[in-house]
């Protein structure tokens, strides 16, 4: 069987922020790629480097970021394109949706008017095409009611309603990657749930590449299809997320799952307590960065720096993987 092409590769991705004579290196070399109708999680604590690597996908850096490594969107390079080409891709062939939609909305547009605004921009349709097309969007992300709800404003809409706002301006001209950072963590355990089918539902349909930022292995393992777990700016684990859960061979993967979420198990299964945090590093890796809280580290563990490497079937970055390589 040929593999699918990916829609989205990227390989060895860095980032690095710099303020004065502070360097904070928050991705360290990071690849991976997003088939089309395919989920893929990045998950792993605070400060690890999701959203630098979200965000630097979509070419939303501070200037005080500087990106190396490649960043392909079917056949184009992204890495090193110009703001304006930039923000003609961004709505267009590539969206974002963040953690919190009431302060992504206009609050003082109707919501109707905020989704018809990618189709003028980028489709080129009229003002009244437009506001016809957004609410059928308003509809397909499920809300009741879509053409008074269009003239409404987002203090008017509930959280969840307001997020799937947010998914129909993502999706209204058909992107072929949608990044989505947190989508849920803002909103009510059910209304979560039913925002991820929604997600699900439409990277089926419309066969887009979902790159999923979360906490949750809860929803790591109900939404996605293939997971990378990372750690302080690296990927330690990546591959298939029911291989990876049910073999976890990083002892901070295995560290994460404590009591491991299997796929249908309780979607509010958070992260397990490591003690230690995740270091913050000024430069690419020289060791393995875990080895500090890592209970199994040996003396090569803070010598030498892992690299990711097949073991079994998926890759790890680990110098002495659970079960050997
Ligand atoms: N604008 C910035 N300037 C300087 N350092 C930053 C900036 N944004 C992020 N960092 C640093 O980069 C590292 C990675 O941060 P990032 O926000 O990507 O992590 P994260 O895994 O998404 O965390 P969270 O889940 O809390 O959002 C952290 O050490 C963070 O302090």
């Amino acid at each position: 069987m040929t593999p699918t092409p990916s829609v989205l590769q990227v390989d060895d991705l860095g980032v690095d922020f710099v303020q004065g004579d502070r360097r904070t290196r928050a991705v360290d070399g990071v690849s991976f790629a997003v088939a089309p109708g395919q989920v893929l999680a990045l998950v792993g604590e605070s400060g690890c480097g999701k959203s630098a690597t979200a965000t630097a996908l979509a070419g939303l850096l501070p200037v005080s970021a500087h990106v190396s490594g490649s960043i392909r969107l079917d056949d184009r390079e992204l890495h090193g394109l110009g703001e304006r080409e930039l923000a003609r891709l961004r709505g267009r062939d590539m969206s974002m949706i963040f953690q919190d939609p009431t302060s992504s909305l206009n609050p003082v547009l109707s919501v109707g008017r905020q989704v018809a605004e990618p189709l003028r921009r980028h489709a080129g349709l009229s003002r009244r095409e437009a506001r016809r097309r957004a609410v059928e969007l308003i509809d397909e992300v499920g809300i009741a009611d879509p053409v008074r709800r269009a003239r409404e404003y987002p203090h008017q809409l509930s959280g969840g309603m307001c997020q799937r706002v947010m998914i129909a301006i993502a999706i209204a001209c058909n992107p072929r990657v949608l990044v989505a950072d947190e989508p849920t963590t803002a909103l009510d355990a059910t209304v979560q749930a039913t925002i991820l089918e929604l997600l699900r539902r439409l990277v089926a349909e419309r066969g887009m590449a979902l790159l999923l930022i979360t906490h949750d292995l809860g929803v790591v393992a109900d939404v996605a299809d293939r997971v990378i777990v990372m750690y302080a700016g690296r990927s330690v684990e990546q591959g298939a997320v029911a291989e990876l859960f049910a073999h976890p061979r990083h002892p901070y993967t295995r560290a994460l799952l404590g009591a491991t979420p299997t796929p249908g198990d309780d979607k509010r299964a958070r992260l397990a307590e490591i003690p230690g945090m995740v270091p913050a590093l000024a430069g690419p890796a020289r060791d393995c960065t875990f080895a500090a809280r890592c209970r199994h580290a040996q003396a090569d563990c803070r010598r030498l720096r892992p690299e990711l490497a097949p073991a079994g079937r998926h890759e790890v970055s680990c110098l002495h993987p659970e079960g050997g390589r």
